[in-house]
């Protein structure tokens, strides 16, 4: 029979590396799972009793190649919650297969993870986001997804979940509901809005015609990562909270002087550093609260560990 190797990791692999990782954090049961973006590395720094493990020295994990990513898993705690958080994530401009770009996401799972917060660097395209501002992401358009590059594409692994996961639930609204309030105790209701993500593939950014074409289709802000790490975690039913930093706001001018670039989008990270861990911080703080006030109930599109 034909192998199909090429079409993923399967379980027992992944398995293979939760065993690694156990043996490196005995005992540690991570219940929210971090992402961090673009230049938003720093949101690892606030953890607790820190643990770090360079992906290199992981077994089947691939290397980070994108300045602003470190590479490493970090597990440590917030206000006595535990964590993992990825410093560094994969895109699929890098040349991974989405199947490898979610591996970690399924990693997580296993490890105990019922929590999923991803952040990215974006641009952003309502006129009234302003770089530095962050947008709540209740929703995204998949552009690569439809397109067929989906990180579920090849045999459905059934363990994690369905052939057919529904995706209407998968950003869950009552952490969109708390995070708007979280922003607003926090002082920061002027800077954070509520939208639409849109994945696009990279690594070149928009043309002013496909921005336009987003707008029209109800992108808020447009980047190159999250949809394959949220329907990876939507199939093995994890509760995901998702926030865009606004580091460029998007040109839709064909007159502009202005060109997007990668150091206005690390820059742009780096201003918002310590506004953001606090967010951050507060959102691990509330889903430790919400597990402590009683198991959350799982989508119904997975989590059959
Ligand atoms: O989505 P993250 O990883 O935050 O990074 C965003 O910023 C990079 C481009 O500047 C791209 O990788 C884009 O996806
Ligand atoms: N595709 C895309 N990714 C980004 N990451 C940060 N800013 C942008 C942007 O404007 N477009």
């Amino acid at each position: 029979m034909e192998s199909r190797e090429h079409l993923g990791y399967s379980y027992e692999q992944i398995l293979q590396v939760v065993k690694f990782l156990k043996l490196v954090v005995p005992n540690f049961k991570p219940l929210v799972g971090v992402i961090c973006g673009s230049g938003l590395g720093p949101l690892a720094d606030s953890l607790s009793d820190k643990i770090e493990v360079p992906y290199e020295d992981i077994p089947l994990f691939p290397a980070s190649t994108v300045v602003g990513h470190g590479g490493k898993l970090v597990f440590g705690t917030v206000g006595g919650v535990p964590v993992i958080c990825m410093k560094g994530r994969f895109h699929a401009y890098e040349g991974y297969p989405l199947w490898k770009v979610v591996m970690p996401v399924r990693v997580m799972r296993l490890m105990g993870v019922e929590y999923l917060i991803v952040t990215n660097a974006a641009g952003g395209i309502p006129s009234s986001m302003n770089v530095g501002d962050i947008m709540i992401i209740k929703d995204h358009v998949n552009m690569m997804g439809m397109g067929g590059q989906n990180p579920l594409r090849g045999p459905n692994i059934e363990e994690f979940g369905p052939r057919f996961p529904a995706m209407n639930k998968t950003y869950d609204r009552a952490l969109v509901k708390a995070g708007l309030k979280i922003a607003e105790s926090l002082g920061m209701e002027d800077m954070t809005h509520e939208g639409v993500y849109g994945c696009v593939g990279g690594p070149n950014y928009e043309t002013i015609a496909e921005l336009l074409m987003l707008q029209s289709c109800g992108v808020d802000s447009v980047g190159m990562s999250t949809a394959h790490e949220v329907i990876a975690a939507g199939h093995c039913g994890m509760k995901v909270f998702g926030f865009s930093l606004i580091t460029n706001k998007a040109i839709l001018d064909y007159d502009s002087s202005e060109v997007p670039n990668h150091e206005e989008v690390i820059a742009a990270a780096k201003a918002k550093e310590a506004k953001l861990q606090g967010f951050t911080e507060a959102m691990i703080k509330h889903m430790g609260s919400l597990k402590n006030a009683g198991p959350p109930s799982m989508c119904s599109c997975g989590g059959r560990r």
